[in-house]
């Protein structure tokens, strides 16, 4: 390796479900040979983003490119496991042209740019651009939002609650941070919508920062990569809400598993979720199905109220079928009355 040049790592950060993984899998069909490393982070350690680029049949997607980083959100982990994860890939004989890191959708991209000043790595590598992925539609809706009146309110009936908006703080952590903002999902939103939330957000990110407008993370490589901005070198510049805390965990979120059996009517699985979703504070399900009779397993992936799910790649023949999904919500969710719902077991409500 050449010492006096270091790799560049791109962060991908962005909340759950913006369209991280999909802008990945993207870049790893475009990237003409560059030999790019992938570490993912997701929360909800049921590794579907490490599955779904390794079953998208890209060539660059391979058990030895992509490498999980499963033990809980990265910005966390950062010394137990992203450290020695850089340092193994780094010491490879064979080292990567560029680094791309896939945070999970709650991780704060903050204190894994610090991490580049570790001795074990910092000669080695730099960051070469922090990229906010976020759900044009869902940001536009408010959904990341304080709402003024909300909150107030809630003062005036209890001033011992913390009243902090654990989703607004999140994505703005990770629009502060960035040096590019992809605004992804501009399919679902008219010309007038996304002319408004961009005047919106310019006002919300960085001087300098460009906007880029996208559906399913179709960007050119060439824009994504090469920004150079060291970022690793101003982080003084990116403020945070935890600027000064050393910890920061995840109490606000919280995820769990759902097992089902073999899946026989999709539609009504399907039409289960939904009610669920909007039953509860639930942010993200996605998982795998097992369709008796199909040789393919079936994806599912909720993001808010949208549902996509498509059969992604036939089960192997030493792996055992099953159905598996991972629900994502606000702390506190009811794991009984969701569990039941999804699985067809709750009273239907009366309409
Ligand atoms: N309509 C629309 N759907 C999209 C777009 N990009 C991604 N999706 C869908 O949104 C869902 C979430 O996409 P992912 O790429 O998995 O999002 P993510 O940010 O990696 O999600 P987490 O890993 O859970 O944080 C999937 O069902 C995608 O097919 C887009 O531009 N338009």
């Amino acid at each position: 390796m050449n010492s006096l040049r270091k790799i560049p790592a791109t962060v991908i950060t962005g909340f759950l479900g913006a369209g991280k993984t999909t802008l990945v899998r993207h870049l790893m069909e475009q990237a003409n040979g560059k030999r790019i490393a992938l570490i993912i982070n997701e929360f909800g350690d049921l590794g579907v983003d490490r599955e779904i680029l390794a079953a998208c049949g890209v060539e660059g997607c391979t058990e030895d490119t992509i490498i999980e980083l499963a033990n809980g959100c990265i910005c966390c982990t950062v010394a137990d496991e992203f450290l020695p994860t850089m340092d193994a890939l780094l010491n490879r004989a064979d080292p990567p042209d560029h680094i791309v890191i896939e945070t999970s959708g709650l991780a704060l991209p903050k204190p894994l740019v610090k991490a580049f000043h570790w001795p074990e790595i910092r000669h080695r590598v730099t960051v070469d651009g922090v990229i906010a992925v976020i759900d044009a539609n869902a940001t536009a809706a408010g959904r990341f939002a304080d709402d003024p009146e909300a909150v107030q309110a809630m003062r005036e009936a209890d001033d011992s609650l913390d009243h902090d908006n654990p989703l607004e703080e999140v994505f703005t952590d990770q629009l502060l941070c960035a040096d590019m903002v992809v605004l992804n999902k501009a399919d679902l939103l008219d010309d007038a919508g996304l002319a408004a939330l961009e005047t919106a957000l310019k006002a919300q990110v960085r001087p300098g920062v460009h906007l880029v407008p996208t559906a399913y993370g179709k960007i050119d490589p060439a824009v994504l990569l090469g920004l150079d901005k060291a970022a690793e070198d101003d982080l003084d510049a990116r403020p945070s809400h935890h600027d000064g805390d050393d910890e920061h965990d995840h109490e606000d979120f919280e995820t769990f598993f759902i097992d089902l059996g073999p899946v026989e009517d999709l539609d009504a699985l399907e039409a289960r979720l939904l009610t669920a979703i909007n039953e509860h504070d639930i942010l993200r399900i996605k998982g795998f199905l097992d369709v008796p009779g199909k040789a393919m397993r079936h994806l599912v992936q909720a993001v808010g109220p949208r549902l996509d799910h498509y059969y992604d790649r036939p089960w192997k023949a030493d792996e055992q079928r099953a159905s598996r999904l991972v629900v994502i919500g606000l702390h506190g969710l009811d794991r009984d009355a969701i569990t039941a719902r999804i699985r067809g077991l709750a009273p239907v409500a009366a309409l």
